[in-house]
């Protein structure tokens, strides 16, 4: 018997029309464009699609998270979430693309022709979970994720306004039997809270580790989410939220703190100097921490600070409790040379860069078996592969042991519980920082003078097509416009320790453009001098990069 797609165009038709034709893609961070309107058609289609990649995954939970993360307050967007709670699959980017592209009256022609290259039977079951930020037009575009999903026969499961990292937590507990933890918003607090509670024993404060945090919740799903957890700390820790009603991402969360390099707006009037403060992002899936001493300098301590403090700590775990495994820290182009510097040279674990977009980093931390990666803007996580689960925890009943080392076997298999291996995760990530300077009696202040950040700049360049610019070498070389990294190359020789690329960005119409270098002036020369480099090699639109706007 042939499914029938009926249905399918008689939605679409009726509720989720596709207006004026104009071609958006499917991209790292999914369907993400400009601004919320004209979106629903967008949801309509990726409800059919997650369907179809539940059947074609064996009947396995797929995600549907619309979100438009650290992006302004009128935008959304949507992506999917494979089974063990990767990104869709990249082949799968196309089909997305594709699909949300046809004709209303193409749409069934296209689901067809999907099923019949990925030999998806129609009639199988499928499974999707929804999941939404806290955006005012979230919940219309959910419903219409729902039809999709209703007009394909798939069983679907709202969880409503959860973050991010939470939906990819609930679609791998399901696949997983369980093992993973509940999929509930419940089971995913229970997890993470034992484990947290369970490392911390009875000692809140420790040497000069305080309990105390301020955290900025972007006025989005991470401040709701973490009132939830305040409810539960039973004094381990003490969180002060703000940003917790306002205008989404509105100058404050975790992406307006790293790209301004500066304090969020809305900090509580008794925020004390040197206070650890904390920002995540619109969709709880980054975060960063931040302080501002006693002169009222501002101090940031992003995600490559994140991945330092917690590869020192694994590795510490790893070789006190004698299990020999292979340890790695993946970064992208945009980490701080310094901190490169210190992972290698100090912390001795090996570095690897990878493409921007945390899939490339999720996957190259494969690669070992405790993978820890992080975005500078403070996106990422650790993965443990399962021998080297399976290793920690026989080594944390091993008798043949010390107790020391049973001991630290059994702090490792703690911290990987409060781990969510599954994406980045604001919460599990702060509760794994703040973990680690309890463990080592640090303040921010210590956790910072560890090594000392380059000054570094970011700046975009908007220009007619970004798709003319092609790199290689995870983005650290620009191979077209042909020339352009020779000019990059001899403007960076002129600066000490300097260091500058660009690159198309994946979620924005424009070009970015990355320096660093060992001074300030000299590193926002070096941004300009390669901005309008780019300006004028590769179609700059509207005015030339000037110092003053960086
Ligand atoms: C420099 C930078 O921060 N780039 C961000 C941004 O990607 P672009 O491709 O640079 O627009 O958004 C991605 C998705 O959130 C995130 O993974 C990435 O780190
Ligand atoms: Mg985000």
């Amino acid at each position: 018997m042939t499914f029938n797609l009926r249905q399918v165009y008689a939605f679409a038709r009726e509720y989720h029309q596709r207006p004026t034709p104009r071609r958006i893609q499917y991209r790292t961070a999914g369907f993400r464009p400009s601004d919320a309107d004209n979106l629903d058609y967008v949801m309509y289609r990726m409800g059919l699609l997650a369907v179809l990649r539940s059947r074609a995954k064996g009947g396995q939970v797929i995600g549907v998270m619309i979100t438009a993360s650290h992006n302004p307050e009128q935008d959304n967007g949507v992506k999917l979430v494979d089974p063990m709670g990767e990104m869709l699959e990249q082949s799968w980017e196309r089909l997305a693309t594709d699909l949300v592209n046809v004709s209303d009256a193409d749409l069934e022609g296209q689901i067809a022709k999907i099923s019949t290259e990925q030999g998806i039977d129609n009639n199988e079951p499928a499974k999707v979970y929804v999941g939404m930020d806290t955006r005012y037009h979230s919940p219309q575009l959910a419903k219409a994720v729902l039809n999709g999903i209703a007009a394909l026969k798939g069983s679907v499961r709202d969880f409503g306004i959860v973050t991010t990292p939470m939906l990819h937590y609930f679609v791998t507990c399901s696949n997983t039997d369980l093992a993973y933890g509940l999929p509930t918003e419940e089971g995913y607090m229970t997890k993470l809270l034992t484990a947290f509670k369970r490392i911390r024993g009875n000692t809140f404060a420790k040497g000069n580790y305080t309990n105390k945090v301020f955290y900025d919740g972007a006025n989005g799903v991470g401040s709701l989410k973490m009132l939830g957890f305040v409810r539960k700390f039973d004094g381990y820790l003490d969180v002060k939220v703000f940003n917790s009603n306002g205008k989404i991402n509105f100058n404050c969360g975790a992406d307006f703190v790293k790209t301004n390099q500066r304090a969020p707006h809305g900090i509580p009037e008794d925020l004390e100097p040197n206070a650890r403060c904390v920002s995540v992002d619109g969709d709880a899936d980054r975060v960063v921490y931040y302080y501002t001493d006693e002169d009222g300098v501002f101090h940031l301590l992003d995600g490559d600070r994140i991945a330092t403090l917690i590869a020192g700590y694994l590795k510490e775990l790893v070789e006190k409790c004698g299990v020999e495994l292979e340890m790695g820290l993946v970064q992208t182009a945009y980490a701080n040379g310094a901190s490169t510097d210190y992972i290698v040279n100090q912390l001795k674990v090996p570095v690897a860069c990878a493409p921007t977009g945390v899939k490339h980093l999720h996957h190259k931390a494969l690669d070992y078996d405790v993978g820890v990666y992080f975005e500078a803007n403070g996106h990422g996580t650790v993965i443990y592969n399962a021998e080297a689960k399976k290793r920690i925890a026989a080594a944390s009943k091993d008798e043949s042991l010390t107790q020391e080392q049973r001991d630290a076997a059994k702090l490792l298999l703690s911290t990987i519980d409060l781990t969510n291996e599954t994406v980045g995760d604001a919460i599990s990530d702060m509760l794994l920082v703040e973990t680690v300077l309890h463990y080592r009696g640090w303040s921010l202040q210590d956790w910072f003078a560890a090594y000392a950040d380059l000054p570094n700049v970011l700046m975009k360049v908007k220009v007619e097509d970004r798709n003319v610019f092609t790199t290689t070498d995870a983005e650290r070389v620009c191979v077209k416009p042909e020339g352009l990294q020779d000019a990059i190359n001899e403007i960076v020789a002129k600066y000490p320790r300097g260091r500058s690329f660009v690159r198309p960005s994946g979620t924005e119409d424009v070009v970015r453009v990355y320096a660093e270098s060992e001074t300030k002036d000299g590193t926002l020369q070096l941004a300009l001098e390669v901005a309008n480099v780019v300006f004028d090699r590769a179609g700059g639109v509207g005015a030339r990069p000037e110092l003053a706007k960086i």
